[in-house]
């Protein structure tokens, strides 16, 4: 061996061990500063809990599960290790208040700004979601508050029940008792063509057949979203180039599509032409009125967001629902009874009727107590902060998680029984709002909430009306975590026509 080649050698070994004494160095001092705080043991130095969370969902469970779990040992306030990184949980009621209210924290820097693009492709860039200077998101919210103000949304309602008939129409085509339904499939299909009719004045056709190509390439967009903040090595894995690929070519083809209904949108107001007032109008409207605020790129990317907000959250709570009622038969004939009662066979259900539908709200809130779609959601702290008399470090994510929240013992009684009575306004059960969130709370609570409730209501409420439906016997309630929650089988049902309706008394 020549000298020269030693002392590379020697040179590699020592900068190699200065690598691995500064990392040591740097997990160490990030673990020793949240050693105060409870929470279980690392499972390893280098990984923390990684290897805990990677069985729980092996075994068919989400990351939440884990962390409900260990809420039965060590409270509603704990921290986990992820790698280096240290999250603190919160899932006590008075501190989410805090968390997400009236601490003003704002969105973890870590977590959102990937949400902004997919594989180097700007995806939510800079909309609602992902925007985390929080002077840009006041501005934003501000001005799409207006839009999805309730009295603003309720003038939708003939479109509501519209597609709610188009559904049932598709529905009928199977209705024979003995072809299996995926509700999920079919729920997606319907919202995402109910959002782009709503929103942006575009139909996307008929529910039956194949998918209009925005359907298609939004839903590999969204498999693309979901794998990146699941597992951030499918960004540079070499064996998933294909996919990132494809993700990328299906994002260019959805903004793509977006631009050119804005362009086309443009034309036919300079030639005078009728439109509703859609959401599409009102971000042109804004555009005109606050050039510098509202880029075409930030209004696209706001249409994307809308979209991926509004589309997966609400198919999967109707299919959660149909679940729960499926396996709960005597929710199921109270619900139908209120509707028969209530709605009757009237053909058209206004916001009034929806009204009058106590029984239908306490089955939505129970089915998101139980599912909250959108899971959870991360703060940060911007200086050193004492939450429910533990210090927390300048710099730390919080995480709140819906799921674990409104499933531990410590704030819902019986938790995992479906019990809608428990949100009667006399219920004997006494639990803290925050115990339940599932549109979150405080500034960035689901601005789309009211749009949701009205849709989801107004469609289950017109399924109830006109079938009967059984669950597929054989499916698994697992749950799959695709950035939002899911029903693994998809809630497979079997539907036949109801025999009489009685009129609304
Ligand atoms: C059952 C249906 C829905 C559920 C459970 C749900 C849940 C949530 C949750 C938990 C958040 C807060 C996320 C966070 O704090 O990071 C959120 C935010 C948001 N949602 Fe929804 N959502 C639903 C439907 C919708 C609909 C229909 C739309 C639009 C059409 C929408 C648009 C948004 C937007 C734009 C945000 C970001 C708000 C902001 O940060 O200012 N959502 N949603």
């Amino acid at each position: 061996m020549s000298l020269l080649f030693v002392e590379f050698l020697g040179i590699v070994v020592a900068v190699s061990l200065c690598i691995l004494v500064t990392v040591v160095w740097h997990f160490h001092r990030q673990h020793q500063k949240y050693d105060h705080l409870p929470g279980p043991p690392r499972d390893s130095f280098w990984s923390g809990h990684i290897p805990s969370i990677a069985k729980v969902m092996a075994a068919g469970g989400i990351m939440d599960d884990y962390v409900l779990e260990t809420s039965k040992t060590h409270g509603l306030f704990f921290r986990l290790c992820l790698w280096n990184q240290v999250v603190v949980v919160v899932l006590d009621p008075d501190c989410i208040k805090d968390v997400l209210v009236t601490g003003n924290h704002p969105k973890s820097k870590r977590i959102y700004s990937r949400t902004g693009s997919i594989f180097g492709a700007r995806f939510l860039g800079q909309g609602l979601e992902s925007q985390i200077d929080n002077k840009h998101w006041i501005l934003q919210r501000m001005h799409f508050d207006q839009w999805f103000k309730p009295n603003f949304i309720r003038q939708f309602a003939s479109e509501f029940n519209e597609f709610a008939d188009c559904f049932t129409e598709y529905l009928e085509t199977y209705a024979d008792n003995k072809t299996e339904i995926h509700t999920l499939h079919s729920f997606n299909k319907l919202t995402m063509h109910l959002l782009y009719k709503v929103a942006f004045n575009i139909d996307m056709g008929s529910l039956h057949g194949e998918n209009h190509p925005v359907v298609t390439k939004m839903k590999k967009a969204l498999t693309g979203f979901a794998a990146q903040l699941s597992n951030p090595l499918v960004a540079v894995n070499p064996f998933k180039w294909r996919f990132r690929r494809d993700v990328q070519k299906a994002i260019h083809f959805v903004r793509g599509n977006a631009r050119q209904e804005m362009i086309d949108r443009n034309v036919a107001k300079r030639n005078g032409d009728y439109f509703p007032h859609d959401l599409l109008e009102y971000i042109m409207d804004l555009k005109e009125k606050y050039p510098s605020v509202m880029t075409d790129d930030i209004l696209l990317d706001n249409v994307l967001t809308f979209i991926l907000g509004g589309q997966e959250t609400s198919a999967n709570t109707m299919s959660f629902m149909l679940d729960l009622l499926g396996r709960n038969p005597e929710c199921y004939k109270k619900l139908q009874r209120e509707i028969d009662e209530n709605v009757g066979a009237v053909s058209v259900i206004s916001l009034n009727e929806i009204e009058k539908l106590p029984y239908l709200d306490m089955v939505l809130k129970e089915t998101l107590r139980l599912y909250p779609v959108g899971k959870g959601t991360f703060r940060e702290t911007i200086k050193d902060y004492n939450l429910g008399g533990h210090l927390i470090p300048a710099g730390t994510d919080m995480m709140v998680s819906f799921y674990a929240t409104s499933r531990a013992e410590q704030n819902v009684r019986d938790p995992t029984k479906f019990s809608p009575e428990r949100f009667h306004i006399d219920s004997s059960e006494k639990f803290s709002k925050y115990a339940s969130t599932p549109f979150s709370a405080g500034p960035h609570t689901c601005i789309g909430k009211k749009f949701a409730e009205i849709q989801i209501k107004i469609t289950i409420a017109k399924i109830m009306q006109n079938f009967d439906f059984e669950l597929v016997t054989g499916q698994s309630c697992d749950l799959a975590d695709n950035a939002v929650l899911q029903a693994k089988d998809g809630v497979k049902c079997f539907f036949r026509p109801r025999e009489t309706v009685s009129a609304a008394s």
